[in-house]
Formats: structure tokens, C-alpha cells, sequence
């Protein structure tokens, strides 16, 4: 959790003198936006993609895209599907009636990707890459080169692909796309992240024999995020084996196909509506997310059972989903290894509560944005916190805070983990806000919306 740069720029994060009451409206999913590129830039026919999330992560996928040969072009939808409802606060308002047209082309190297901190562009777009004529070079921020890429290198490797790198298994590196690639049976230890087995899937109906993926580590975190894979690949007419509809353990089968082009509406980013709700229990009040899905394959839907478990309500209508905050937040002993970018929120609700919060089967979050587990100790702790780290994730025994700085070490979900402290304790400054551009552009006007500032 190095700090790659000292900002100076501290943004008081606004106290809450009463209960929230507001709703919001959330921009769309990071990871239904990255996906729905990569899968519209393989199909053989152009397709649009309604309400993109436009922040940092998916913008570079736009740009990267782009880079190989893909048009995407920004226009503003007429047949935007936004809500009627009368939202009090809209983040990216501008998104919600914008729809992106995807044109595949030909795939063309050379081309130079710059995949930010995104993990879904330093995973998903190397495959794409082994598909083009040329050679791609990929890089990123700092923390890029120290994240996990082994299971996308040496996979890719395996099926037929020529990478050079300088042998650590991350970035930088360069795929020589030779127009097409082979496809095949490999092994994966998917253990450190679930994007590997993503990425492979993704692009699979493009390998000349397509690809069976097998799943070799003894845990694989973020499982909804490989349903969210699977689900969008069957959209767009691929066949897809997997476990969970009969398929073997651990074993995932993607058949050469042609993708069909499709027209898309991305959902909300349940897990960029995080704060919100967590705002509605901190503060025993009341929010409500318009457009949350009935049926989704998102992490983020699993708050609803988690902070109902910490002490508040909630309940899905036309109108949304509504949480209600009790005034009272317990703490819980819960395993988030299927949904671990929920962890920093879960944290900081949690460092609030009225009891201890033991958050296990989360070890990969080492090697996030930056090393979660260490950074949500240190800066709990400065506030005046008692968490320790285990093995595998965290124990937070809540103590009365005081203000301070929260550093958020260019992590997004830090940034809005500080903010939902800050709500309960005076005086809390968040160290770069500025970094929620990842998946959140306008969080600060957003928050400050909602407490109707
Ligand atoms: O595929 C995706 O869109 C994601 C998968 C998860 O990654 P890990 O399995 O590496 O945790 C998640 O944490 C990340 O925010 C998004
Ligand atoms: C882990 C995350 O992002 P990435 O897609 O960069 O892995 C996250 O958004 O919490």
C-alpha cells in the first residue's frame, strides 16, 4: 500500500448533523461496461451499449479498444431507458442518456494500451490482443506492475500466444498478435483473482477451438463476477459449460462462435451504491437506488442481506430499492470472498457498529487497487480504531473515532470507506477524493447531494 504520490488535497468529508434521506441515482456497472466492450468489439456485427459507465476504468477500455481498430463512437440515446422517477441526486447525468455504437473491425496491432489500475483492462484485453495482426504493448500506473497477471500470461502461452515480459508474471508486456490464436484445454490458478478465468472466457468464442479453463487454486474469489461473464456471454450467442448449470467443478467450456451484436442497457454499479446505503445506516436514515435489477449477477446485490444483517431494512419496489437504516449497526462475522470489493464499505459500517465485525475470506484484497487489508487497518486505526488483520481479512473492534487524515493510497473504495465514516465522526479530511474517478466521477457532488447540501 505504497503511496505512489503525496496529494495534498484534502476534502472534509461532510458530517451528517440528522438522517439521510435521499435518493440516488447510480451510474452504470464498471464491470457489465468493460465486459459489454470487449464482447460488442468481438462480435461480427456493431451493437450499442445503453447508460456506459464513463469514469477512468472504462474509459481506457474505450480508448484501448479504439487503439486496436474497434470504432466506438459517443452519441446521446434517444430511446434512453432512464428512470421517470424524479431523482434528488444523479451521478453523471450526462451518462444516463448516452448510449455508445461499437463497430468491430479488423484487430490491428501495433498498438500501445494503457490500462490505468483497471484490472478488467489488464486482464480482459491481452486475449483480445493475441487476436490482432501485430504487436500490442500494455502498461499502466505504478501499481499495475505489481498486480497479478500470471494466470492471463501463461494461459495465453498455452493456447498459442507469443508475449514478451520481463518474466514476473505482470506488466509491462507485449502480445504479438498473430491474427488468430489456437484455443485449447489450459490450467489456471485462479486463487488471486477471478479475472483471469474472465478474461480467457471473454474472448474464447474467438479461439479457433475455442477454450476449456480449468481452475487449478484451492479458493476462487469473486464467483458472481464469473457468473456476470458467463450470463453476458450467453447474451451474445456463445455456449458456455460451467459449473454451476451441471458442468465439472471448477471447469468452464467456451465453443468457437460468432458473436451477435446486441443492444445493451448497463445497470446500475450496485457496488458504487455502496456508500449511499451505508449512509442510510450510519445515519439511521433512509435512501433509495432507482433501477436496482430484480434478478442481477452484481455483487453489490448482497448488501442487501449484509446491512440488513447490521441493522437496517430494506425493500425492492418500482421505485427501487429503499434502505432503511434502524438507527442501531451491529456487527458480523461474514465471509466476502464472493464479493471482495465490497470489503472497505463493509469495513468502515462496521468499525461504527456496536459490536465486532470479524470479515473473512478476502486475502486477495493484498494485491487490489493496493493492499486493502492493510490500508483499512492503518487509516481505521489512526482514527482512533482497533482492527487487526488475519490470515485472510480483518477484525474490527469498534472504539469511539476522532477526526484525522484518511489516506486512500489511489484507491477508489477507500475513498468513499472514509467519507462513510466521516458521516459519524467530526472532522475526517479524505486524502484525494479525486481517485473515485476510477468508477465514480462525481462522488463528492454526489455525497454532498445527498445530504442536501
Ligand atoms: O471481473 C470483474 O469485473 C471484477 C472482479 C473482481 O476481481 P477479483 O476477483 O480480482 O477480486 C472484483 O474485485 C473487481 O472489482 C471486478
Ligand atoms: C478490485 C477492483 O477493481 P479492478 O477491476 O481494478 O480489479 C474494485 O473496483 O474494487
Amino acid at each position: 500500500m505504497t503511496e505512489s504520490a503525496v496529494h495534498l488535497d484534502l476534502w472534509p468529508a461532510p458530517f451528517a448533523d440528522g438522517s439521510v434521506a435521499a435518493t440516488v441515482t447510480v451510474p452504470g456497472s464498471k464491470s457489465v461496461t468493460n465486459r459489454a466492450l470487449v464482447l460488442a468489439s468481438l462480435a461480427s456485427e456493431p451493437g450499442w451499449l445503453r447508460r456506459p459507465l464513463r469514469s477512468r476504468d472504462t474509459l481506457l477500455m474505450a480508448e484501448a479498444l479504439r487503439a486496436l481498430g474497434v470504432g466506438i463512437e459517443e452519441t446521446i440515446s434517444s430511446s434512453s431507458s432512464s428512470s421517470a422517477a424524479a431523482p434528488s441526486v444523479t451521478g453523471d447525468p450526462a451518462g444516463a442518456g448516452e448510449a455508445w455504437r461499437v463497430i468491430p473491425s479488423g484487430l490491428h496491432g501495433p498498438a500501445t494500451v494503457d490500462v490505468g489500475n483497471a484490472g478488467t483492462v489488464m486482464r480482459f484485453l491481452p486475449p483480445v490482443a493475441a487476436l490482432t495482426d501485430g504487436p500490442v504493448h500494455f502498461d499502466g500506473d505504478p501499481r499495475s506492475h505489481e498486480r497479478p497477471l500470471h494466470g492471463v500470461i501463461d494461459a495465453l502461452r498455452v493456447l498459442g500466444a507469443r508475449i514478451d515480459d520481463d518474466g514476473r508474471g505482470a506488466l509491462p508486456l507485449t502480445v504479438h498478435g498473430g491474427g488468430a490464436l489456437d484455443g485449447g484445454v489450459v490450467d489456471v490458478d485462479a486463487s488471486s483473482s477471478s479475472q483471469f478465468v474472465s478474461a480467457l472466457l471473454l474472448s474464447a468464442p474467438r479461439f479457433n477451438q475455442g477454450v476449456e479453463v480449468r481452475h487449478t487454486g484451492a479458493r476462487l474469489p469473486s464467483m458472481p463476477h464469473i457468473r456476470m461473464t458467463v450470463d453476458m456471454l450467453r447474451s451474445v450467442g456463445a455456449q458456455v459449460d460451467e459449473p454451476e448449470t451441471g458442468g465439472e467443478p471448477n471447469v468452464w467450456r467456451v465453443s468457437p462462435s460468432a458473436l451477435l451484436g446486441r443492444d445493451l442497457t448497463v445497470e446500475p454499479d450496485l457496488s458504487n451504491a455502496q456508500p449511499f446505503l451505508a449512509a442510510a445506516l450510519v445515519t439511521g436514515g433512509r435512501v433509495t437506488i432507482p433501477d436496482w435489477p430484480e434478478r442481477t449477477t452484481q455483487p453489490g446485490d448482497a448488501l442487501r442481506q449484509i446491512f440488513t444483517e447490521m441493522g437496517g431494512s430494506c425493500e425492492l419496489t418500482e421505485a427501487g430499492l429503499t434502505f432503511t437504516g434502524s438507527g442501531r449497526i451491529h456487527g458480523i462475522d461474514v465471509d466476502l470472498g464472493e464479493v471482495g470489493e465490497l470489503t472497505p464499505g463493509i469495513a468502515a459500517v462496521a468499525a461504527l457498529a456496536d459490536s465486532p465485525s470479524t470479515l473473512r475470506g478476502v486475502a486477495h484484497l493484498r494485491l487490489h487497487e493496493t493492499d486493502r487489508l492493510a490500508a483499512l487497518t492503518k487509516e481505521i486505526n489512526e482514527l482512533g480504531g482497533d482492527v487487526t488483520e488475519t490470515a485472510d481479512g480483518l477484525v474490527i473492534r469498534p472504539r469511539p473515532l476522532h477526526g484525522g487524515v484518511f489516506h486512500t493510497y489511489d484507491d477508489h473504495r477507500m475513498a468513499t470507506a472514509g467519507a462513510v465514516i466521516g458521516l459519524a465522526v467530526r472532522g475526517v479530511e479524505i486524502e484525494n477524493v479525486a481517485t473515485t474517478a476510477k468508477t465514480l466521477p462525481d462522488f463528492p457532488q454526489m455525497w454532498a447531494g445527498m445530504l442536501g447540501a
